[in-house]
């Protein structure tokens, strides 16, 4: 049995918290929000995140950082993109031993174009942790929470941080496998979520199945051609993180990057439709972010554009789609000689 801190209390932290309990783990699940702590503790429910799950009655419920990682020997990190820096500068005025650093984020950073780990290790002091874990693959906390068949990989540079993990994580309902390739695992479970954005407005605009595997087929080109730029192993992209979250996210009405686009599709503005939400639509800022990234180093990325230019450029999705379908005729495969 660990002692283990999940940090962040929405859905995703929730679920996987739910997981460790179940696995005979001591469990203390953080939430930065003093209310939510309270109302979690009373009700044994996460209202806002999981409304319809009970909590396991072993789950300890924490708002001070400090108690919550107390004397624990990993740290699973599950707050949106946008708080990870905020959170680990916390940390580094609260621990006081080594513990092991898993996430499971899924986003890139605006203009610096950092993924998770990477933001990790700008911000956490290396006195505290020695390599940091990344937990992604297709699995919704809705499906999770009620025990349903899911698979993820745990990736690390070093392997045994990522054995650690899938041995804290794996039981008959939720299967991890292992790998090196943090960099290929991190950036599909990031870069899905522009994909999912432009499946749910392809769905919007009333389009059918034909659309649908286009945009999943041609988004895993080009989540592949950014990613093996970036160092990554492209045999990463029929795994998990690849393919799995990319079908996932782009078919299940669970995943919120679809229910964004789907509103975007029909019409509705971007703050209405994020206003409507309610949660983390990793997306958004990560299209910003992969956008300028293929900008900067000339990486072609037409999907990506398009959806940048609906966010960003006020241009209508039916537009995008015409222009997406137009473009100069070319080979399907990309020369990877060259
Ligand atoms: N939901 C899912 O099925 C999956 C999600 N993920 C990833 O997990 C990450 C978290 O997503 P998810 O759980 O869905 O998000 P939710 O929107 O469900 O919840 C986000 C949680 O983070 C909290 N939070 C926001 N800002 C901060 C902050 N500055 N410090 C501490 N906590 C903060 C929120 O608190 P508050 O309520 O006060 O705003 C809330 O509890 C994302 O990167 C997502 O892509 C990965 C796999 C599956
Ligand atoms: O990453 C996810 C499933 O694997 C969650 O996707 P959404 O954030 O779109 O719900």
């Amino acid at each position: 049995m660990s002692k283990v801190a999940v940090l962040g209390a929405g859905s995703w932290g929730t679920a996987l918290a739910m997981v460790l309990c179940d696995n005979g783990h001591d469990v203390r699940l953080w939430t930065h929000n003093k209310e939510q702590k309270h109302v979690m503790e009373v009700e044994r429910k996460n209202q806002k995140y999981l409304p319809d799950i009970a909590l396991p009655a072993s789950l300890a419920i924490y708002n001070d950082l400090s108690q919550a990682i107390k004397e624990v020997e990993a740290i699973v990190m599950v707050v949106p993109t946008k708080a990870i820096r905020e959170l680990c500068l916390k940390l580094n005025d609260v621990l006081t031993n080594k513990v092991v650093i898993i996430h499971g984020s899924k986003g890139i950073e605006p203009n610096s174009h950092y993924r998770i780990s990477e933001m990790i290790k700008e911000e956490l002091d290396p006195v505290f942790y020695d390599n940091v874990v990344a937990l992604s693959g297709p699995s919704h906390a809705e499906e999770v929470s009620v025990k349903h068949p899911t698979t993820v990989t745990a990736a690390s540079e070093d392997e045994q941080s990522a054995v650690y993990t899938q041995d804290l994580f794996i039981n008959p309902y939720f299967r991890v496998y292992t790998s090196q390739d943090i960099i290929g695992v991190e950036l599909g479970g990031a870069l899905k979520n522009i994909i999912a954005l432009g499946a749910g407005i392809s769905d919007g605009l009333g389009y059918g199945d034909n659309a649908k595997a286009a945009l999943i087929t041609r988004g895993l080109t080009e989540i592949s051609r950014m990613a093996t730029k970036k160092g990554a192993n492209p045999l990463t992209f029929i795994g998990l993180s690849g393919v799995g979250d990319l079908i996932v996210t782009c078919t299940s009405v669970h995943s919120r990057n679809w229910r964004a686009g789907n509103m975007l599709g029909k019409g509705l503005p971007l703050q209405e439709v994020l206003d409507n939400m309610g949660m983390t639509v990793e997306g958004i800022r990560t299209t910003e972010a992969v956008y300028q990234l293929a900008q900067e180093e000339k990486i072609e990325m037409p999907i990506t554009t398009g959806i940048h230019d609906v966010i960003y450029e006020r241009r209508t999705p039916k537009e995008v789609v015409d222009a997406l379908m137009t473009r100069t005729k070319t080979t399907e495969v990309d020369d990877i000689s060259s």
